[in-house]
């Protein structure tokens, strides 16, 4: 896979150097570019921004240094047999979750557009859908100052999923989110901690038993903390041995 960010601040981008997603680059499984939106300006400011039409505060992202940075990435792929996707950090997109990192770890280009100040004029998105598959996304309801940081999340859940990143897939099986349900807790050595005792079952070696109570805890935490996941999940999509639980 390739990923391309676009953004005024591409040092912002450095953590992806770093851990799994950096192993990744290395070992040559993610072709990671990051473009600085600057290079794509023609004036001796390098101006990206100006004042909104019809009024209001801040500022909005202007619309050609854009097109030219979206049409040099685009332009960069020829390989690719489908559209990229461009997907939009915004407040207003839809819903980044696993099941859309799953969606897009299967394409073949992203293409991440980081706006600043009160967003990227509007018809560049417009502009775009020609060339791109285009995907505003939002990382949840609460106000960034820019789309780095959301792309910094949605580039590792993403990155993760590709075959060869994460050393053992198993891991990737039983993670919250992946059968609609949050995880079980974990626990480690030592066995008793400051008068605090890892659940009897985990030590039972009885593998019927600690699934069935893992399953359990699953169920306890999603209705605990996000009933509004249970009302998706339906246990009868599991699998029977995993239905003992409930
Ligand atoms: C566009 O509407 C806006 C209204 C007020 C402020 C801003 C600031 N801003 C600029 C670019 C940008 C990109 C993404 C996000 C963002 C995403 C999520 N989930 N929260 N915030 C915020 C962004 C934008």
């Amino acid at each position: 896979m390739r990923i391309d960010v676009v953004s005024i601040f591409p040092d912002y981008l450095a953590p992806l150097e770093l851990s799994l997603i950096g192993k990744a680059c290395q070992d040559g499984l993610l072709d990671l570019r990051v473009h600085d939106l600057r290079d794509f300006t023609t004036d001796r400011h390098r101006t990206v921004d100006d004042t909104p039409y019809g009024g209001g505060a801040g500022m909005v992202m202007k619309s050609e240094p854009w097109a030219q940075a979206l049409a040099s990435v685009a332009a960069g792929n020829t390989e690719a047999a489908t559209k990229p996707v461009l997907i939009v950090p915004s407040p207003a997109g839809e819903r980044f979750t696993q099941a859309a990192a799953h969606e897009l770890a299967a394409e073949e280009q992203l293409v991440f557009a980081c706006g600043r100040y009160e967003g990227i004029d509007e018809r560049v998105m417009e502009w775009a859908a020609e060339y791109f598959t285009v995907r505003p996304m939002s990382l949840g309801d609460y106000v960034l100052n820019g789309g780095e940081v959301a792309v910094l999340a949605m580039v590792e859940a993403i990155g993760r999923l590709l075959p060869g990143v994460v050393g053992n897939p198993e891991s990737l099986v039983e993670e919250s989110h992946s059968d609609g349900l949050l995880e079980y807790p974990v626990y480690t050595k030592p066995s008793s901690w400051r008068d605090r005792e890892v659940p009897a079952v985990l030590l039972s070696g009885n593998h019927g038993k600690i699934a069935q109570w893992r399953r359990h805890e699953q169920y306890r935490r999603t209705a605990e903390r996000r009933p509004d996941l249970l009302a998706e999940f339906d246990a009868a999509k599991l699998p029977r041995a995993d239905r003992t639980a409930f």
